[in-house]
C-alpha cells in the first residue's frame, strides 16, 4: 500500500502544499467513509398541489415520510445530501430488511453529491450513461418521481444485471441497456435532458475504501482512462439536447482525468461550464498552470482529509450550440407513440388487463396498456422514440409480469415499483413474519382476500406478491432473491 500512495501523492506535488499534501496522504490511512441514501422516504413530505387527490401510479410518485422505527439507522446527516447518512463502520445495513425493500441504497457519502448537482427535475429524459452498480440512477430514479425518463446504461455483461436488480430493489422503472455509448448515440441523438456520466476512472479517491484499488493503480493508469473517458464524452454531448446538462464525475483525484478533461470539453464541444453551488465546503478544482481560472472555480473536488467523503471530483455543464440536426423535442408530444408490438401475443395482453382488473384500482397508465414481450416478460412502454440503429436492452422499461405455460404472475418489479397504495388488495405484515416472506418461507396465515395480495411492511415498504387461498398465502417472492436477513 505504503509503495502505490507514495508514488501517487508525488504526482500531486506540483499542484498542492507540502501540508496540504501531507494532511492527505495521511488521511489515506484512516477509515474509509460509509454511508447510506434514503429512498423510499422523504426526510419530510414533499409539498403537494392541492387537489390531487389521484391514486399515485408508481412508488416514486409519492413517498412516505420516514417512520420513526426507522430513524436509529439515520443519525448523521451528510451535509450535501437531505437523503444521506454517514453510517458507522460497525453498521451492518447489507443484511437487512430495510436493505433488501430497497428503503436505503448503501453509498459512499460524497458519491451521493453527484445527482445532487445533476439535480433531475420530473418530466425530464435522463441518462445515466455509465451507471452499475445504480448508485446514482436509483437517486435519480427518486428525483424523477415517476415522471420522465431514465435510460441506465452499463457496458458491461455482469454489471448490467447488477443495475437492473438495484433498481428493481430500489422501486425505479427505467430502460437498462448495455451499450457502447456509440450505440446509443446513433440510435437516440439529442433526446436527453440531462446526462451523468459517472466515468470508469483510475479510482485514487478509493484508496483508503478498496485494496483493488491500489492494486489495479499504476502511473499510467490516469492517461489510459482519460482516452477512454474522451471517448465515452464525445458520445454523451451527441445524445445531449441543446441546453441540456452534462454531469461529468469520477472518484479520481490526478488533474488528467479531471480539470484536463473539462478543458478538453470546452474546447471541443458546444459546451460551457456551470458553477455548482450546491456541495457545502467541497473544494475548487486545482489551480495548474494552463487550465482557465472559471474551470478551477467552477469545478469541485471532495479531498479525504477536508471532508467526511472519498475523494471525488465533479464538473457540471451545459450544451449550448444551436444543433446541425433537428433536435427531437419530446415536451411537445403530449403522448408518447406507443407501439404495439407484433411480438406481443394479444392473449398476452387479456391476461395482464385482466390482472389489472382484478389487482388494480389506480387509473391504467397508458405505458401499461400495450405491453411490450421480451422473452416470457411483459414490460411497460417507455416513452423514448424507436431507436435509429438496434441498442441491447435488458429491461425496456419497468417489469409487469411473467408469463408461464398460459399463465401470468405479477413480476417483483411491479410489486417493488408501483404504489403500494395503488393495488386493490394487499396486506401488511408485522417485522417477523416480512422477515419470514423474504426467506420465501410459506405462510399460514388466513385472510378473507383472495388471489394475488401485495404484502407491505409499515404500511408502505412492498415486499412483494402472495397468492391467497383458503387458510395460506403461497408466497411467490422470487427464489434468487430470497434472503436469511438479520433484522
Ligand atoms: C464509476 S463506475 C459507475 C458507478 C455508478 N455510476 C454508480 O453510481 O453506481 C463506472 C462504470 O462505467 C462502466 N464502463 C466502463 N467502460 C465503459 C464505457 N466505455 N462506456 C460506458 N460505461 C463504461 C464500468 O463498467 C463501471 O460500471
Amino acid at each position: 500500500m505504503d509503495d502505490v500512495i507514495q508514488t501517487f501523492t508525488k504526482t500531486l506535488a506540483p499542484y498542492v502544499s507540502e501540508n496540504f499534501l501531507k494532511d492527505f496522504t495521511q488521511s489515506l490511512y484512516m477509515p474509509r467513509i460509509r454511508g447510506a441514501r434514503l429512498q423510499r422516504f422523504e426526510i419530510e413530505t414533499a409539498e403537494k398541489p392541492l387537489g390531487n387527490q389521484q391514486i399515485p401510479i408508481y412508488a416514486m410518485e409519492k413517498l412516505p415520510t420516514l417512520p420513526d422505527e426507522l430513524t436509529t439507522w439515520l443519525q448523521n446527516q451528510v451535509p450535501w445530501c437531505k437523503d444521506g447518512f454517514y453510517l458507522p463502520e460497525e453498521v451492518k445495513i447489507g443484511q437487512t430488511l430495510v436493505h433488501q425493500t430497497g428503503c436505503f441504497y448503501v453509498q459512499e457519502p460524497s458519491a451521493m453529491g453527484v445527482v445532487e448537482v445533476l439535480q433531475p427535475k420530473p418530466g425530464e429524459w435522463i441518462l445515466d450513461l455509465c451507471a452499475a452498480p445504480g448508485g446514482k440512477s436509483t437517486a435519480i430514479g427518486k428525483k424523477l418521481h415517476g415522471s420522465g425518463w431514465l435510460v441506465a446504461n452499463e457496458i458491461h455483461p455482469e454489471r448490467v444485471t447488477v443495475l437492473a436488480e438495484n433498481l428493481e430493489r430500489c422501486g425505479v422503472q427505467a430502460t437498462v441497456t448495455q451499450s457502447d455509448p456509440s450505440i446509443l448515440a446513433a440510435a437516440w441523438p439529442e433526446i436527453f435532458d440531462a446526462i451523468l456520466v459517472d466515468a470508469p476512472c483510475s479510482g485514487e479517491g478509493m484508496f483508503r475504501k478498496s485494496a483493488e484499488a491500489r492494486q489495479e493503480w499504476n502511473p499510467e493508469l490516469p492517461a489510459k482512462c482519460a482516452e477512454r473517458q474522451k471517448n465515452i464524452l464525445h458520445e454523451a454531448v451527441k445524445l445531449l439536447k441543446p441546453g441540456g446538462r452534462l454531469v461529468y464525475s469520477t472518484c479520481t483525484l490526478n488533474p488528467i482525468e479531471n480539470e484536463w478533461m473539462i478543458d478538453w470539453l470546452l474546447k471541443h464541444f458546444p459546451l460551457r461550464l456551470l458553477p455548482i453551488n450546491n456541495l457545502p465546503n467541497w473544494s475548487l478544482g486545482l489551480d495548474i498552470p494552463g487550465i482557465h481560472p472559471d474551470i478551477v472555480k467552477h469545478v469541485r473536488r471532495c479531498w479525504p482529509h477536508l471532508l467526511a467523503g472519498e475523494g471525488h471530483f465533479i464538473a457540471l455543464l451545459e450544451k449550448v450550440a444551436p444543433s446541425q440536426t433537428t433536435s427531437f423535442n419530446h415536451s411537445i408530444k403530449k403522448s408518447p407513440q406507443r407501439e404495439k408490438t407484433k411480438s406481443n401475443p394479444k392473449d398476452s395482453t387479456h391476461l395482464w388487463l385482466d390482472f389489472l382488473n382484478e389487482t388494480w384500482q389506480a387509473s391504467i397508465p397508458d405505458e401499461w396498456r400495450f405491453p411490450i414481450q421480451q422473452g416470457n416478460v411483459l414490460f411497460s412502454q417507455s416513452p423514448l422514440p424507436k431507436p435509429l440503429v438496434p441498442v441491447k436492452t435488458l429491461r425496456p422499461g419497468l417489469a409487469l409480469a411473467h408469463l408461464r405455460e398460459g399463465k401470468l404472475i405479477p413480476h417483483q418489479a411491479l410489486a417493488s415499483g408501483a404504489h403500494p397504495s395503488a393495488f386493490a388488495k394487499s396486506l401488511d405484515l408485522p417485522g417477523q413474519e416480512a422477515l419470514a416472506y423474504l426467506r420465501g418461507e410459506a405462510m399460514a396465515i388466513s385472510t378473507n382476500q383472495r388471489g394475488y395480495l401485495l404484502l407491505t411492511w409499515l404500511d408502505t415498504v412492498p415486499l412483494g406478491f402472495a397468492k391467497a387461498v383458503p387458510g395460506r398465502l403461497n408466497n411467490l417472492y422470487p427464489k434468487g432473491l430470497r434472503r436469511v436477513l438479520n433484522s
